[in-house]
């Protein structure tokens, strides 16, 4: 367990940042990789502590993969290329890993149990296994099927109609993955859009899939081709330093080669709501997933509410909204976000108690949080509790503390942004 000092009083930001790969986008590559017939070759991958688990994964599942850097090679042989494991498969602290796994193996004839670190452990998985389930897998699991560690038998699946209880992009993903083996067709309604890298991707390696809006239909029997595939940097991880550029005073940085899904870009509305100076530049609509340059500038903003379709674009940005929230004037209003309970941490907890431990006027709400702006940040010793977004989160906030922040449990960055200090090292003027 790290405990790292971190910099404080800061005068302004300035430079600019090449934002690493997109976290989800990373992990897509390998599972289709590994699923499609011959070589796929993927540039700027995100070489993060949950990426790399997908990568040890599949190598359990007899996958030949290389990685030099930022650039991996798969050598695929087909879903059918895929080999019973003789070990269990540990997914670190990665839940895209666990549940998108799920939805592949749910298809394959082979038994595999699936372990993760203490955060999976407490993370529901009856979302998954539950329709799974229903398609014809067999999988066990702690306490009927919720929790790890799960056990499958995948085997001959049928194709179904199934409509989403929560919007989540891994449940959707997880019965593509599922549906791609299955006999007949399999229609899933989501309750709001969710992130599409699993569509786009599935047409990127030569499979089909049809979408109407939320409504997304996919045959059974698909075969996929190898193909290469250059990661878009993550949105999720710029986030940070869209946040630290707006609340830092004479602040002006340049957040390069960022993926512009609309299915990702809540942030950039919500920011631009509140009145921060956000442009986008060299936007390239047409690649497979949009990416374009992002300038922030020092803000002066003030409070909103942020609910309803907009939270599936930006669940992972919340915990450093909040903290934008808490330099803006006025109320900011977060609701119908009640999957942030179920993240690595309880996020809500977990950013009410950080940030309140730094002088913010912060409450939790059943289903999200009420900020109250603007406040003096203080300083004192904090706590990422294993949650990598809470991490980076802390380290922003304390840009604009006046005394010492310590941060405990710092090295659970290392899951989404390895680089992160080292980037916000770049640009910090103090
Ligand atoms: O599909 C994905 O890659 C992800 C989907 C989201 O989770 P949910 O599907 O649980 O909302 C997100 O929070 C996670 O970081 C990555
Ligand atoms: C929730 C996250 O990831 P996962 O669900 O893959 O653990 C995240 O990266 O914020």
């Amino acid at each position: 367990m790290n405990s790292v000092p971190l910099t404080t009083c800061v005068n302004q930001l300035r430079g600019s940042i090449d934002i690493p790969g997109d976290k989800s986008i990373s992990h897509r590559s390998i599972m289709f990789g590994a699923i499609s017939d011959g070589k796929t070759v993927v540039t700027n991958f995100l070489t993060g502590e949950d990426c790399l688990s997908t990568i040890a994964c599949f190598r359990k599942l007899g996958v030949h993969i290389e990685v030099d850097d930022q650039k991996v090679e798969i050598t695929g042989k087909g879903l059918n290329g895929l080999r019973e494991p003789t070990e269990v498969l540990d997914v670190g602290n990665s839940g895209t890993t666990i549940r998108l796994m799920l939805g592949i193996l749910a298809g394959r004839p082979f038994y595999s149990t699936l372990i993760g670190d203490d955060s999976i452990g407490k993370r529901p998985m009856t979302r998954v296994t539950k329709p799974l389930t229903q398609m014809g897998a067999k999988i066990e699991g702690r306490e009927d099927g919720k929790y790890t560690p799960i056990s499958i038998r995948g085997g001959q699946l049928k194709g179904f109609n199934y409509e989403l209880p929560v919007a989540s992009a891994q449940v959707k993903s997880a019965l593509l993955f599922a549906g791609l083996q299955a006999e007949g067709i399999t229609t899933i309604y989501e309750p709001s859009k969710t992130r599409d890298h699993t569509e786009r991707m599935i047409e990127q390696f030569g499979g089909e899939v049809e979408v109407d809006g939320q409504v997304i239909k996919i045959k059974g029997n698909q075969s996929f081709k190898g193909t290469n595939i250059h990661v878009p940097g993550d949105i999720s991880s710029a986030a940070f330093f869209l946040v630290a550029g707006a609340i830092v005073e004479n602040s002006e940085i340049t957040l390069k080669n960022v993926g512009l899904n609309p299915t990702r870009t809540g942030i950039l509305d919500v920011m631009k709501e509140m009145g921060a100076e956000v442009q986008m530049i060299n936007v390239q609509k047409d690649a497979f997933e949009p990416v374009g340059d992002i300038i922030v500038k020092t803000s002066k903003l003030k409070g909103t509410v942020i609910e309803g379709d907009l939270i599936p674009r930006l669940i992972d940005e919340l915990p450093v909204i909040a903290l934008l929230a808490t330099q803006a004037e006025g109320k900011t209003i977060i609701r119908n976000a009640e999957e942030l309970k179920v993240k690595e941490t309880n996020r809500i907890d977990t950013v009410v108690r950080e940030l309140t431990t730094l002088g913010a006027k912060i409450e939790a709400t059943d289903d999200g949080m009420i900020i109250y702006g603007k406040t003096n940040l203080v300083g004192g010793t904090v706590n990422s509790h294993g949650d990598h977004r809470i991490g980076m989160m802390l380290a922003v906030a304390a840009l604009i503390c006046k005394e010492k922040v310590t941060l405990e449990n710092s090295e659970a960055i290392a899951v989404s942004y390895p680089s992160f200090f080292s980037h916000l090292g770049k640009i910090t003027k103090t």
